[in-house]
């Protein structure tokens, strides 16, 4: 698959002007509240037509100012997942689901309704009224309609901000479920680090209507961006399974040189891993700490200090070629006289993983 987008539009006093193209799986488009994410999504599905430019879907043109074309949206057959379910309230579960095949090509063409009821784990939903389901299982009931619609691309835009985090918890799975058992391509869009970190494999990040970074998910989501909040600053590392210790439950996984250790995973050895590390969950030290509970005291090189806020700041570590985040007071940085060069060990308190 290819979406190939460049196009330029003006919202009022804002405007978005991005360029990109996308080849396969999930692309995230990833920035802060108000940085045009949903302008841009919406564009993509036709629900708004750009000032100028090109959308061009598997060589389909689809948008072509120049030559004033513009394919309204339910021709795009792209299928579209919103913050709120947006189910028909009157419908049971399963003509929800169903409804989205009127829409749909061919007769047989497309997934089958078993399947997707399987992938999305809905079964017992079916007879059901939306009233009768919770947050959760309402957006997996979205998901399956827009799946039965045989969409070529599926466009969601933040279809976990309504979700507490016990929900975002619950469909996560089945959101990663579908990137890996099905070939249909995902834009996202999200301002969530760790929702992004689980989910893409490509990231855009837009910031005030523009692209100001894009790339693999771990390199982008580990540089400085005003996309990621201070809270969620951090690193996301790609990293490989190396052993696991069947007695204390476990994990080995290599990143570069570095060997995190991570409570028992399910998966086999030579699987690849994505581990998300944030800054505030790393401390520092000056000498090796004996003694000491954390798994992981990785012997690391400081890169870089960032400028102070509210009293803290954050360092960035070489530690056997990953870079980790930690973000420690101001006091700390000048009790340990922390510089560029200065050998440490960063001691990581917790680890966030995605099989
Ligand atoms: N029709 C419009 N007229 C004028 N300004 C608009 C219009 N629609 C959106 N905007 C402005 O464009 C900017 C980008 O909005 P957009 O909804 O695309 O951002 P977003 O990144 O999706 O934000 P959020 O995550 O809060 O939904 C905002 O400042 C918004 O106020």
């Amino acid at each position: 698959m290819s979406l190939v987008v460049e196009i330029r539009h003006r919202l009022g006093t804002f405007s978005v002007e991005a360029a990109f193209s996308s080849d396969r799986g999930v692309t995230a488009l990833f920035g802060r509240s108000g940085s045009g994410k949903t302008s841009l999504i919406n564009i993509i599905a036709g629900l708004l037509r750009p000032g100028s430019g090109r959308i061009v879907f598997n060589g389909d043109v689809l948008v072509d100012s120049d030559n004033r074309i513009f394919v309204p949206p339910h021709r795009r057959r792209f299928g579209y997942v919103f913050q709120e379910a947006r189910l028909f309230p009157h419908l049971s579960v399963r003509r929800n689901l169903t409804y989205g095949r009127w829409f749909k090509g061919k007769a047989g063409d497309g997934p089958s309704f078993d399947r997707i009821v399987d992938l999305l784990g809905v079964e017992t939903l079916l007879g059901r009224v939306p009233a009768n389901l919770s947050g959760g299982e309402k957006q997996r009931i979205a998901i399956g309609r827009a799946l039965l619609s045989n969409p070529r691309l599926l466009l969601m835009d933040e279809p976990l901000a309504a979700l507490d985090e016990e929900r975002k918890a619950e469909i996560l799975p089945y959101l990663e479920r579908l990137r890996d058992e099905t070939k249909i391509p995902i834009v996202y869009v999200s301002h969530s680090v760790s929702e992004v970190a689980r989910l893409a494999n490509k990231v855009i990040v837009l910031e005030h209507g523009r692209i100001s970074a894009s790339g693999d998910a771990a390199t982008i989501l580990s540089l400085p961006s005003s996309a990621v909040s201070r809270r969620e600053v951090g690193t996301v590392i790609d990293g490989i399974v190396e052993a696991t210790d069947a007695e204390h439950q476990i994990t080995l996984i290599r990143a570069g040189n570095a060997e995190i250790r991570v409570p028992h995973l399910d998966a086999g050895i030579g699987k690849t891993v994505r581990l998300q590390i944030a800054a505030r969950d790393v401390m520092l030290a000056t000498s090796k700490p004996e003694g000491l509970s954390a798994l992981n005291i990785l012997p690391a090189t400081i890169i870089e200090i960032g400028g102070a806020a509210q009293g803290m700041v954050d360092i960035r570590l070489d530690c056997g070629g990953v870079t980790i985040v930690s973000r420690v007071t101001t006091l700390s940085r000048d009790m340990l006289k922390l510089h560029v060069g200065k050998p440490v060990h960063a001691i990581i308190k917790s680890v966030a993983l995605d099989l």
